[in-house]
């Protein structure tokens, strides 16, 4: 997976190519995050990046020249890229509330581009003939405004590395990432077993596998009933997560 990123702030990736799960998967060479700077393309004596608004208003946007810049210029490496591993084309993302709103079937889909540029906007944002122009797809990681476009694009870095086979552990975890499955995540327990007089539910300490595996959907199918009732309108329960539901509901009746 290549993921070019058009940002005012490259060091900020730091956070996503030097820690955790992306950081080994960039190590290892399964991923990998190169940064265009637009104010590496300013000729001003400023360097300027940023652009006076038509029609006023408060704040800026970013200037158009040096932004149009970074973006072919990563769209062309990308495009490199792709010829050489596959040919995906790249697909250019820009982050904004106005954009399609993120959930995990986004993310698959983000995710099997495997050549991406993402374009973290600042200031107010973006002139409209840039995404006309050289965006192919705008997203919202939710309904609610940042200070720029950099912390939604290493959500998706995240999210979109634990997809690329061979990043997570076990492939196991990636498909059991309930949220995979369409619901939310069963409780999890580890040491001490037990934790001010709360104790860890007693299947969970007897090995039998077969009844951990129920009782962690039982939970998840649960979970979503009663905090994601929505989420399970769009699910076709087979028959052992019907009975499961039906106990779990049974079981809560208020
Ligand atoms: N919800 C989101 O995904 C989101 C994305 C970007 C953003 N802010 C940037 C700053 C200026 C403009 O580029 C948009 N806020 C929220």
């Amino acid at each position: 997976m290549w993921i070019g990123v058009v940002s005012l702030f490259p060091e900020m990736f730091d956070a996503v190519t030097r820690y955790g799960v992306t950081g080994r998967a960039v190590e290892r060479g399964l991923m990998r995050i190169d940064c265009w700077n637009p104010r590496d393309y300013a000729l001003d004596r400023h360097r300027s990046v940023d652009d006076r608004p038509y029609g006023g208003g408060p704040g800026m946007l970013m200037k158009v020249d040096t932004l149009r810049s970074a973006i072919a210029e990563a769209r062309r490496h990308g495009e490199e890229q792709a010829g050489q591993d596959d040919d995906a084309p790249v697909r250019v993302i820009y982050l904004s509330p106005q954009g399609r709103k993120l959930d995990q079937e986004g993310v698959r889909q983000l995710a099997s581009y495997r050549n991406l540029v993402l374009v973290a906007g600042r200031y107010e944002g973006i002139d409209e003939r840039v995404i006309d122009l050289d965006i192919d797809e705008e997203w919202s990681i939710g309904d609610y405004v940042l200070s720029g476009g950099e912390l939604p694009a290493m959500v998706l870095c995240d999210a979109v590395a634990r997809l690329v086979p061979g990043v997570l552990g076990h492939q196991a975890s990636a498909e059991e990432d309930s949220f995979s499955a369409g619901l939310l995540d069963c409780p999890h327990y580890t040491r001490p077993e037990e934790v001010d007089g709360q104790r860890v539910p007693e299947v969970l300490l007897g090995g039998h596998h077969g009844e951990i595996r129920r009782w962690r959907l039982k939970q998840s199918l649960g979970r979503t009933w009663q905090r994601r009732p929505e989420l399970l309108q769009e699910m076709i329960l087979d028959r052992e997560q019907r009975q499961l539901l039906d106990e779990f509901i049974d079981e809560h009746a208020s």
